[in-house]
């Protein structure tokens, strides 16, 4: 192959893209994946590779068999059925809240979104987004109030460091603070953490806790239920690729048919690794390549 991919990988996306009749789901983290990390949450976007990628994959979605993509859709399936282009279904699983997530990532309709590591899903439609509503019990909002209160003091006094606020979760944020305070802060988040009977994760920079006990791959199941379904496919073979601890959670649940991929550096679970959001196009092209060779 030429398309400058480990062969490894490339193999990989091969076999991933088969036309045997299995619905094939697309689930990308955003940060750090998709979007470049940046000091401002607000600010992160898709490259502009990775931006035309995920359209493309949304016109597959879109396109429900009728190749609205240049004929990148595929029509000659193995069973005389609709090609994988058909079958393809786009996901974003994200630590972000999800309405901040849809706001940063315009998913195109027929996106899946995860929100929140898991707590909250979405499902993108022409008419807009449609998302069940995060409800929480009396004594986990009384809980979030607590962790809030605990992280707002954890950063007082503490240059750079700052709070997160999202509907389930605080996230404490050090990128722009110095080694001391951010060593400091964490301190304070731990600690929080413990005396409220919550798991910290550690993620780039950040520590993220939740009232609600969700993970990416808890998610990822119940999705690829759904995805089943909504193919009408009895098989479904997930390509998830993500960059920090959280996605870990994600690749666990992910078997051989699955295809898992690290974007950047650090001990991971996945098969495959490249190193950044413009590789990660290059991952979706070549996909879409297959796809529409329904090889
Ligand atoms: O699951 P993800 O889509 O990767 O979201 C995880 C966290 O992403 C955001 O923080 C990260 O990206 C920021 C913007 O680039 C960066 O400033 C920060 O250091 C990164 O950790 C987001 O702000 C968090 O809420 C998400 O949980």
């Amino acid at each position: 192959m030429s398309d400058g991919l480990d062969p490894a990988l490339s193999e990989a996306l091969t076999r991933f893209t088969a036309d045997d009749g299995a619905a094939l789901l697309v689930a990308l983290d955003f940060d750090g994946t998709l979007a470049p990390l940046v000091d401002d949450p607000t600010a992160a976007r898709m490259t502009d590779r990775v931006r035309a990628a995920v359209d493309r994959l949304g016109a597959l979605d879109r396109s429900d068999g009728e190749a609205s993509d240049g004929g990148a859709s595929g029509s000659g399936a193995s069973d005389g059925g609709p090609g994988p282009g058909a079958r393809t279904r786009l996901a974003f699983v994200s630590g972000r809240d999800l309405e901040d997530l849809a706001a940063r990532a315009e998913p195109p309709a027929g996106s899946y979104l995860v929100g929140s590591h898991g707590a909250q899903t979405g499902h993108v439609t022409s008419e807009g987004l449609e998302s069940v509503p995060l409800e929480l019990s009396a004594e986990q909002a009384e809980t979030l109030s607590e962790l809030r209160t605990a992280l707002d003091a954890a950063v007082a006094g503490r240059e750079g460091a700052w709070v997160q606020h999202k509907p389930s979760a605080a996230v404490l944020h050090t990128r722009l603070a110095g080694p001391d305070d951010t060593t400091a802060a964490v301190e304070g988040a731990d600690a929080a953490a413990e005396r409220l009977g919550l798991e910290a994760m550690h993620g780039k920079d950040v520590v993220e806790i939740a009232v609600l006990h969700t993970t990416k791959g808890e998610a990822l199941d119940r999705l690829r239920a759904v995805v089943g379904q909504d193919a009408g496919a009895s098989a479904v073979r997930v390509l998830y690729a993500g960059d920090d601890t959280t996605d870990e959670k994600a690749f666990a649940v992910l078997g051989a048919d699955d295809l898992t991929l690290k974007v950047g550096d650090g001990e991971t679970l996945a098969e495959h690794r490249v190193h950044g959001a413009d590789d990660v196009a290059d991952v979706l092209e070549r996909l879409l390549d297959g796809i529409s060779a329904g090889s």
